[in-house]
């Protein structure tokens, strides 16, 4: 496949005029061919149209075709081969395993949702039948199904190019909900985005469906990102990135007529809790296991572990001596872009010139493309006065905090802001304390995980990837997993409607097969 620095436009191929993207190669730093050009406002404009007259039709096709349809994305994605896999490496930085392993994942996604699509429980069919006889009054026939939201803005995130980008979990499932997705290229990895692009759009004409199912849309500066959360026909947006980003997309979505939902993904510092029974049976181990999840990927993982509580004494001053050691031989790692590098030096370089902080290790230093991993501690006391050590560095850092007693632990956690998840060790013996903590962590983060560390999200059903604000958006919903089907539909209920007009999911012999809730019982 051909990268041409084109936006797709339904089943166009076109060259933006608004100014122009340059990849930047993460290693060298150097500027890669071809240039991109950024979308106009016309082209903005087309996109949506198009989305907003493919929906009826693409919300109401059968099942079979719409899970045919996602698993042609994901053949298509894979027939790239290893084009894809070699500009995804030169674009971000990021190496072969982790890229293959994230294309596997890509489409063990989108084959997820073809799965949730045939099986027909995210319609959530909900049958109560007339009861003519009813005293004092009649009951009405009511049925209920879940339809598609309408078309969707998906903003490609930096550091998964593959799973949280263009045909990323976002936009599988928007498309397995039954909307429309405009996408929005991140800058940092625009030949990837448009290989993975060309493969939804052929995707598209391979099974038939209305070209306006899928666009993807290059922004030289902020107005297409911006004006496609302002566009009338988009009716909700799914973003991974920075809070300040993730703030002004949230902000311009309610300043709208119609307000939608922005589920933006931003900071999080998913604090690690290490028990005194743990710290005593284990303290080594945790800290070099620590270690590993801290750097992987160079720490550009919002799940990457940024603070971690335990309880002063000797067995946390074995977990930090440990975790310094092993932090200390780590190689610097190239980071995603220069920009990101560069906010991760300033991060690092003001908490390690914080008073109340004291750097404990340092990795090995690099180029200014590379990121120098460190480990900082502090006091409880000092953490819950200064309220800007919880703000997230993105990279391999992290903060230890000196806890006087498992009170203070649970104190430092309702200080907390939202995150995506918490990790407790212990073992047997701290259950009881665990038991009292547990109740706090629910009330801060989406997931809770034990003796071992959020990065590497499972793509499951029961998987939450979401979290209280500001780790997310909107901490009711979850954007890796099944459950991220619900974030783009809606209820709607039909009231004594004759048989022949009611939706396939509705109707009394139920074409569909599919399960659903008939007077209350399954
Ligand atoms: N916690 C997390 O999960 C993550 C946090 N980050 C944080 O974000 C920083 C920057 O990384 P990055 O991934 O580029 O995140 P950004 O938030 O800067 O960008 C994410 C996407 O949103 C767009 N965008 C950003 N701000 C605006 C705006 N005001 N209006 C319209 N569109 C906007 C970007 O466009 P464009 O591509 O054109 O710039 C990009 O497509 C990192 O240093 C890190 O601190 C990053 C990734 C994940
Ligand atoms: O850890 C993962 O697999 C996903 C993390 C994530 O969502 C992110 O870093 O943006």
């Amino acid at each position: 496949m051909t990268i041409n620095g084109e936006l797709l436009i339904g089943a166009r191929a076109v060259r933006g005029t608004s100014g122009e993207i340059r990849a930047i190669n993460a290693d060298s730093g150097e500027t890669m061919e071809p240039s991109f050009g950024g979308a106009t406002l016309e082209d903005l404009d087309a996109a949506c149209a198009l989305a907003d007259a493919a929906f009826d039709t693409y919300r109401e096709t059968s099942p079979e075709l719409r899970a045919t349809f996602l698993e042609t994305i994901a053949a298509n994605i894979m027939a790239i081969g290893d084009e894809l896999v070699e500009r995804a490496m030169a674009e971000t930085g990021l190496p072969r395993g982790r890229i293959e392993g994230e294309r596997g994942r890509t489409c063990g996604q989108l084959k997820l949702f073809a799965g949730v699509v045939r099986a027909g429980r995210y319609l959530d069919v909900r049958i109560d039948p007339a009861q003519p006889d009813r005293q004092p009054a009649p009951r009405p026939d009511l049925r209920l199904r879940n339809i598609a939201l309408g078309p969707v803005a998906v903003f490609g995130a930096s550091n998964f190019p593959l799973a949280f980008s263009v045909a990323g979990g976002d936009t599988a499932s928007a498309l397995a909900a039954g909307c429309p997705v405009v996408a929005k290229a991140h800058s940092a990895h625009p030949g990837t985005s448009e290989l993975v692009g060309r493969a939804v759009q052929k995707a598209v004409a391979d099974c038939g469906l209305p070209e306006g199912v899928f666009s993807l849309l290059f922004d030289s500066g902020r107005s297409i990102g911006q004006g496609l959360v302002a566009d009338r026909r988009i009716k909700a947006a799914g973003f991974t990135g920075s809070r300040g980003g993730g703030t002004a997309l949230m902000k311009i979505a309610q300043d709208r007529p119609e307000p939608i939902p922005v589920y933006a993904e931003m900071s999080s510092i998913n604090p690690v809790i290490l028990f005194p029974g743990a710290l005593v049976a284990k303290a080594e181990a945790t800290a070099k296991a620590f270690v590993g999840s801290l750097t992987l990927g160079a720490g550009q993982f919002c799940t990457n572990p940024g603070l971690v509580l335990g309880i002063e004494g000797d067995d946390l001053d074995t977990f930090i001596g440990t975790a310094a050691a092993a932090l200390g031989d780590m190689p610097a790692a190239t980071m995603l872009t220069p920009g990101i590098a560069k906010a991760y030096r300033t991060g690092v370089e003001a908490i390690g010139a914080h008073d109340a902080v004291e750097t404990v290790a340092r990795g090995k230093p690099g180029h200014n493309c590379q990121g120098q991993a460190g480990l900082f501690v502090t006091t409880a006391a000092d953490f819950l006065a200064h309220h800007e050590l919880q703000d997230e560095i993105f990279g391999a850092a992290s903060l230890v905090v000196r806890c006087p007693d498992l009170a203070t632990i649970a104190d430092v956690v309702d200080h907390l802001e939202g995150q995506l998840t918490a990790a407790i060790h212990i073992v047997e013996g701290d259950y009881p304390e665990a038991r009292k903590l547990i109740p706090h962590l629910e009330r801060k983060v989406g997931r809770i995980l034990v003796n071992g560390f959020g990065t590497g999200v499972e793509v499951a059903h029961a998987m939450v990837h979401g979290g209280p604000y500001p780790s997310t958006a909107d901490g009711r919903s979850t954007s890796v997993g099944s459950l991220a089907i619900n974030r783009f539909l809606r209820p709607v209920s039909y009231q004594d409607l004759p048989d022949d007009l009611l939706p396939d999911a509705l109707k009394q012999a139920n074409p569909l097969g599919i399960e659903r809730l008939v007077d209350g019982e399954r």
